[in-house]
C-alpha cells in the first residue's frame, strides 16, 4: 500500500540530482551554514538573504522557498511580508519553520501574519508545532504551549491534532520532527523513526531539514517532499552515528552521508502509515 509513495520519493531524490533546483532562504544566523550545506548536499541551490527586495527577488526566481525566524532582525519586518506576498503572487511553494514561536513581539506578529499565506510544508519540533495552530486559532492548538526556546519539551505525539488541522488550513503538509518523526497532509499520518540522539547535540538539524524539505519540494508534492527529507535525515542519522565519534564527527558523516545515500536506501526505510479519520 505504501509501495506509491516510496516510488515518489526516489523520483523526488532523482530529480533534485538531476535538476539542481534553486531554493532561497531567510533563515537564522546560527545554523544557516548547515542549511545551505545540507541543501547542496542532496543536490538542490542555495541562496541565503536578508533584504526586502532580495527576498522578493529570489521569491519570484526560486522553485521553493525556506523561511525560518530562528534568529530576528528589524528589517525582518519588511523583508518577510514582502518576501511572502511574492511566494503567494507567484505560487512558488514554501516551507516555514516556526522556530520559538511566542517569543518577542515582532517574531510572534509576522509568524501570526503567516496564517493568510498558507506554507506548504510547515516544520518544526512539538512545542513549535501546537503552539503556531495556538496561534492561529486552530484546533489542536494551545496558547501556552510550552515553547521555552528552540528546543521541543513535548512529545511528538502530543502534536498530532494541530499537525492535521495546519495541514487542512494550509492545504500542505506539516512534519513534527523529534525522535519519532510525524508527517501529515491533513488526511494521512507517517510516522518514520531512527535518526540518532546526535541530533540533539548539534545545533540545526532541524533547520537543515526544513531546508531539505523545501528542495524536495521544488519537484514533488508538500507530503512527498516531508516525508522524503525526513525519512533521508533518519537513515543518514544512523549511519553517521555508528562512524562519529562525538557531535562534530556526527555532523561531518551526517553531511556526507545525504550527499552519499541512493533513493533506494531511503524509500526503502520502513515507515508506517494510517488514514486520519474525517
Ligand atoms: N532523540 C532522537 N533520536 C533520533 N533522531 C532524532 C532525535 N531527536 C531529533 N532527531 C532527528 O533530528 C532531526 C531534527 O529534529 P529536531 O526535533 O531536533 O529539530 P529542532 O528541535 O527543530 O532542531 P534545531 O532547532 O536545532 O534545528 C530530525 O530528523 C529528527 O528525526
Ligand atoms: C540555537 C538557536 N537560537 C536561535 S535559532 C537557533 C537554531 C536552532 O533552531
Ligand atoms: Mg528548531
Amino acid at each position: 500500500m505504501t509501495e506509491w509513495i516510496q516510488k515518489e520519493m526516489m523520483v523526488a531524490m532523482n530529480k533534485v540530482r538531476e535538476q539542481t533546483p534553486l531554493v532561497p532562504s531567510i533563515t537564522n544566523t546560527v545554523t544557516i551554514n548547515l542549511v545551505a550545506n545540507a541543501q547542496l548536499a542532496v543536490g538542490g541551490s542555495a541562496a541565503m538573504v536578508y533584504l526586502p527586495d532580495e527576498g522578493e527577488s529570489l521569491a519570484k526566481l526560486g522553485q521553493s522557498f525556506y523561511i525560518n525566524v530562528g534568529t530576528m532582525f528589524p528589517i525582518y519586518q519588511e523583508s518577510l511580508p514582502r518576501t511572502v506576498q511574492a511566494l503567494v503572487a507567484n505560487q512558488t511553494p514554501w516551507v516555514l519553520d516556526p522556530v520559538a514561536v511566542g517569543l518577542g513581539e515582532l517574531r510572534t506578529s509576522l509568524l501570526a501574519s503567516f496564517k493568510q499565506g498558507k506554507p506548504n510544508i510547515i516544520r518544526g519540533n512539538a512545542s513549535e508545532i501546537i503552539a503556531l495552530a495556538g496561534l492561529w486559532g486552530l484546533s489542536g492548538g494551545a496558547k501556552d504551549s510550552q515553547v521555552k526556546g528552540v528546543d521541543a519539551s513535548e512529545p511528538v505525539e502530543q502534536a498530532i491534532p494541530a499537525a492535521i488541522s495546519l495541514a487542512r488550513w494550509t492545504n500542505g503538509a506539516v512534519a513534527v520532527s523529534g525522535e519519532r518523526d510525524i508527517i501529515t497532509d491533513g488526511h494521512k499520518l507517517a510516522f518514520s523513526s531512527g535518526g540518532s540522539s546526535f541530533y540533539e547535540k548539534i545545533t540545526g538539524a532541524g533547520c537543515s531539514l526544513g531546508g531539505v524539505c523545501a528542495v524536495y519540494q521544488a519537484v514533488t508534492t508538500p507530503f512527498i517532499a516531508a516525508l522524503t527529507a525526513s525519512t533521508l535525515y533518519n537513515v543518514a542519522g544512523k549511519l553517521a552515528e555508528q562512524q562519529a565519534t562525538g557531535p562534530a564527527s556526527f555532523q561531518q558523516h551526517f553531511l556526507d552521508q545525504l550527499y552519499q545515500l541512493s533513493p533506494s536506501q531511503v524509500a526503502s526505510h520502513p515507515f508506517e502509515l494510517k488514514e486520519v479519520s474525517e
